[in-house]
């Protein structure tokens, strides 16, 4: 492979030089849209991104030299770096995010549509000169393995050195992936600008983002553009805008599924192996089931996936799936040796930290860490903090960038091109009330039901307001490119198949996050999640037995595996009691919500809603 001469800063900043060895593997249309973009946003320089470890480690040289990236003690935690943001971008900005369909109806009312045309014109505005004094780099990627069947190609234009890094680490990016590139296979175009140009003389800050965000989807001609955030979500453009997003609308075209799942390998005593994915709002869990060790003897946990998973039904008419990523964006605070052992040990290096505190050691430190708080830190804003200040010394959505090839528990098919055969489908969210610990649903539409009528509290992974209490149908409110009500007719659509040919994967809702009258959680989570995957596992395998419910399927008395585990007095019960009065009541709220949807929600929905009342009524 090719290694790029990066420009240094003494080059000529008038010329737009351009490393031509890559430009040469991208095919004319790519080409001609990279210079497109320059005309438009008018760059210093260009770079076509290679992938190159001289390359990344030029780009975090430079970084550290800017400001936007403080080098950990190496001897602690080698190759790794802090990022502190602007204070005014620290998560995804879900107001300013957009699904510019033709119509507002094909958008549906859970996404902020704005007319294709309208909004192309305001881009054109802000985009105009955006990158003037910065280089744009030109960063081609895959998601998921390069060469599988459902692997899908991107390149990102971006002016933000964090962001290239960040997608060096989150995908296959880079030369690579820009080789396979081809006019009939396709390619998803993604612009993103930090929205801060360098006028003449003018001194860079270490974060540069814009107060006036816009971050864009273009469903019909798959396009993404991300205006003014250099965070997560927002910037990097493969994952939830592209991955989820714009991959859910060529999924439904196409007939398979792009979902906010992670995919994780089980193995019972028996050793029989289990594939299982799992839905859970952003900052839910994900990440730590993932990557869970379980507490319960002979089973054992693998991750292959902790954000997103594309599913799609192989030949033989099973349901595989691929993570299409290459790394972990996860959630740093309370990540430590007692939650998520696995993930402490994957962060040992070369990893990206994003507003996490920096301790009198140059490493890292986050609420949840270590059980003894440090007497002194730098705050995520790089203030002095101590034990008695009264912010937090992390962002609550402070994060970790890290390989996933450096998980411990990186199962060996986690990158098979083919995906992996999936047996189970979890639903899940954060309720401190009325949602059971786990249930198995009657069949795939009782399953569509659970996943459709998810609600959650909100969390930090969003600007909003924690706690609040929202509709968040498979995870995918901030995701899904498209009418929701249409995307739960395609999930039933896709679900009619594989039931006709005896291959549906069982599906099951989970809610580690009930609590008592206390306000404790009522469940340890975490580790002791693997009793509730072995009861969930058992019945895929036909060895675990169930009672009925209103609800679902419940475990039968001992078929949950409570050995060892000290549960507070009468915890059992409350983490599986049906209150009717409060279930009714969140029956009529789902009435309301589905009636939101008009004429578009399928009849399949309503019928579920219709039998579940009255189960609680019977
Ligand atoms: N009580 C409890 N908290 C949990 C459990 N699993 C995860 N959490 C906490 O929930 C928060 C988010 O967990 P993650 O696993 O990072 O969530 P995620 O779904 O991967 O989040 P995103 O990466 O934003 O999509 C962290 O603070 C975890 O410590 C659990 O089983 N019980
Ligand atoms: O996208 C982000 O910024 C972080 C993330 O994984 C989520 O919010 O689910
Ligand atoms: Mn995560």
């Amino acid at each position: 492979m090719a290694s790029t001469a990066l420009p240094t800063p003494e080059q000529p900043r008038t010329s737009a030089p351009v490393t031509e060895t890559s430009r040469e593997a991208a095919p004319p249309s790519v080409r001609a849209w990279v210079d497109e973009i320059a005309a438009l946003t008018t760059p210093d320089r260009i770079v076509w991104c290679t992938g190159s470890e001289d390359e990344r480690q030029r780009l975090l040289d430079e970084m550290v030299l800017a400001g936007t990236l403080i080098a950990l003690d190496p001897a602690l935690r080698p190759g790794s770096y802090l990022a502190r943001s602007d204070p005014d971008d620290v998560a995804r900005v879900e107001d300013r995010t957009f699904i510019c369909s033709r119509t507002a109806d094909e958008a549906g009312p859970t996404n902020n549509w704005v007319d294709p045309e309208q909004m192309r014109s305001r881009l054109r505005d802000v985009f105009a000169g955006s990158m003037r004094g910065r280089t744009m780099y030109v960063v081609p990627f895959s998601m998921g393995p390069i060469g599988s069947p459902l692997a899908k190609f991107g390149v990102q234009i971006t002016d933000s050195p964090y962001v290239v890094v960040s997608m060096g680490v989150m995908t296959r990016m880079g030369t690579t992936a820009l080789e396979r590139i081809t006019e009939a296979a396709g390619w998803v175009p993604a612009v993103h600008s930090v929205g801060a140009p360098l006028v003449e003389g003018a001194v860079d800050v270490p974060w540069p983002c814009n107060a006036t965000k816009y971050i864009s989807h273009f469903p019909e001609t798959r396009e993404i553009w991300s205006f003014g955030s250099a965070y997560g979500g927002n910037a990097l453009l493969a994952k939830k805008a592209f991955a989820l997003r714009i991959a859910s609308v060529i999924a439904r075209d196409e007939g398979w599924l792009a979902e906010h799942m992670l995919i994780l390998k089980v193995t019972n005593p028996r050793g029989r192996v289990f594939h299982a994915v799992a839905a859970f709002p952003s900052a839910c869990g994900k990440t730590n089931l993932a990557m869970l060790r379980p507490t319960i003897p002979g089973w054992t946990v693998e991750t292959i996936g902790d954000d997103i998973a594309w599913l799609a039904e192989d030949a033989d008419g099973r349901l595989r799936a691929i993570n299409p990523e290459a790394g972990f964006f996860g959630v740093a605070p309370d990540t430590s040796r007692s939650t998520n052992e696995t993930a402490i040990e994957t962060l040992w290096g070369n990893t990206i930290f994003t507003n996490v505190a920096l301790d009198d050691n140059n490493d890292v430190w986050w609420e949840g860490m270590t059980d003894t708080v440090p007497d002194h830190l730098l705050d995520w804003r790089g203030a002095d903090w101590t034990p008695s200040s009264s912010t937090p010394a992390a962002h609550p959505n402070s994060r970790f960038t890290v390989a996933a090839a450096q998980c411990p528990s990186i199962a060996d098919d986690w990158d098979d091109p083919r995906g992996v055969v999936i047996d189970a489908i979890i639903f899940g969210g954060r309720r401190a009330t009325n949602v059971p610990l786990v249930v198995e649903a009657r069949d795939w539409e009782h399953g569509v039901y659970l996943g459709a009528t998810i609600s959650s509290e909100r969390t930090a992974a969003a600007e909003g307001t924690l706690g609040e209490l929202r509709r968040d149908p498979f995870a995918m409110v901030p995701f899904c490119g498209y009418n929701m009500a249409d995307y739960w007719a395609h999930w039933l659509a896709v679900g009619e198949s594989l039931q006709a040919r005896g291959t549906a994967p069982r599906i099951f809702q989970v809610n580690w996050f009930r609590k008592g009258e206390n306000g404790r959680f009522l469940w340890p989570g975490f580790g002791e999640n693997s009793r509730v995957l072995a009861w969930i596992l058992d019945r895929v395998d036909g060895t675990a037995s169930a009672v009925d419910s209103p609800l679902g399927l419940m475990p039968a008395p001992g078929a949950l595996n409570l050995d060892g585990l000290s549960l507070t007095e009468g915890a059992r019960e409350s983490l599986f009691e049906v209150d009717r009065a409060s279930w009714i009541a969140e029956v009529d709220s789902t009435e309301l919500f589905l009636e939101g949807f008009g004429s578009r929600v399928p009849a399949q929905l309503t019928d579920q809603l219709g039998e579940l009342r009255s189960r609680l009524l019977g």
